[in-house]
């Protein structure tokens, strides 16, 4: 069993570092720590950065997680290897482009690439964003899946994953105490459904909903809020068409683990938003 802490940062191909940048920016709020010709790095919390885009292809889209031992990478690599997934060990130079002391890689059985890390670098300096969206940090990403059963029954095999709810078929998988960091969701492709960042409160929410709309960003699902997590939400459309998200879902799964329930919520838009907003994401419609 691979025991991971949380999900650790995305990684973004793109063909307009600088459009990325101002977007990642002045829109989301996050905070430029590094930039090169090829490599921008973007932080929301106390970590080096939670997400990073390259030049290159937009296709290419990667999460990674953080191990909860790090000298359990080698036993990691080992047990997917043996089990016949795609997979390999991260060269010291791509480590050093991740800001990591290691890592590997593998396929999940949709394709999607996984890294897993170790001993991921902090930074010294606080997140101090140029603009206040009341991020606390990035919280989880959507995973596309071309087969939600297959590739769930890939991670609690594999993985210290537990499901907290499913929506139809989809689970939301958590690997710590708070309800997702991951969600498979149907789709006919693979890649990162969406990528959220935790804020504050209800009030950055409606703030950010205000901000977007006069900035002509499309807002795609949203204000909300989910049965599922119970966060508040708001759903936005980023640079080369990733989906972002930023909500207040503070619910934690703590105490006596086992008592915890799973909860099936049917493939309906009540079981998206409890006020009733509908979504314009292929992913999350019936
Ligand atoms: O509508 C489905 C999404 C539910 C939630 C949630 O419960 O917070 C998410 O944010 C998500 O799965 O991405
Ligand atoms: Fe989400």
């Amino acid at each position: 069993m691979i025991e991971v802490r949380d999900i650790h940062y995305a990684r973004l191909g793109t063909r307009d570092l600088d459009a990325a940048e101002r977007y990642a920016t002045d829109i989301i709020g996050l905070q430029k720590v590094e930039r090169s010709s090829d490599r921008l790095y973007l932080k929301s919390d106390s970590r080096h950065h939670t997400l990073a885009y390259f030049l290159g292809d937009p296709a290419e889209q990667v999460i990674a997680f953080e191990l909860k031992d790090w000298s359990t990478l080698g036993a990691a690599h080992e047990q997917l290897r043996a089990a016949d997934v795609p997979c390999g060990m991260g060269s010291e130079a791509e480590a050093a482009d991740r800001h990591v002391e290691a890592f590997m890689w593998f396929l999940d059985p949709t394709g999607n690439r996984i890294e897993l890390v170790a001993r991921p670098h902090e930074a010294g300096r606080r997140y101090f964003p140029t603009r206040d969206a009341g991020i606390l940090g990035f919280g989880h990403v959507g995973l596309c899946s071309t087969d939600p059963v297959r590739d769930q029954a890939f991670w609690l095999s594999n993985f210290n994953t537990l499901v907290s709810d499913w929506i139809g078929p989809c689970p939301l998988l958590r690997v710590n105490a708070r309800h997702h960091q991951m969600a498979l969701f149907a789709a006919k492709r693979k890649g990162i459904q969406h990528i959220n960042h935790q804020v504050a409160e209800i009030d950055d929410i409606m703030r950010a909903w205000y901000f977007l709309n006069e900035k002509k960003i499309r807002i795609v699902f949203g204000p909300g809020r989910h049965p599922t997590s119970g966060g508040n939400f708001l759903y936005f459309e980023g640079p080369d068409g990733m989906i972002f998200e930023y909500s207040n879902s503070d619910r934690t799964i703590i105490g006596d683990l086992s008592a915890y329930k799973p909860r099936q919520f049917p493939l309906h838009p009540t079981s998206f938003c409890m006020w009733g907003s509908k979504p314009d994401i292929a992913e999350f419609k019936e």
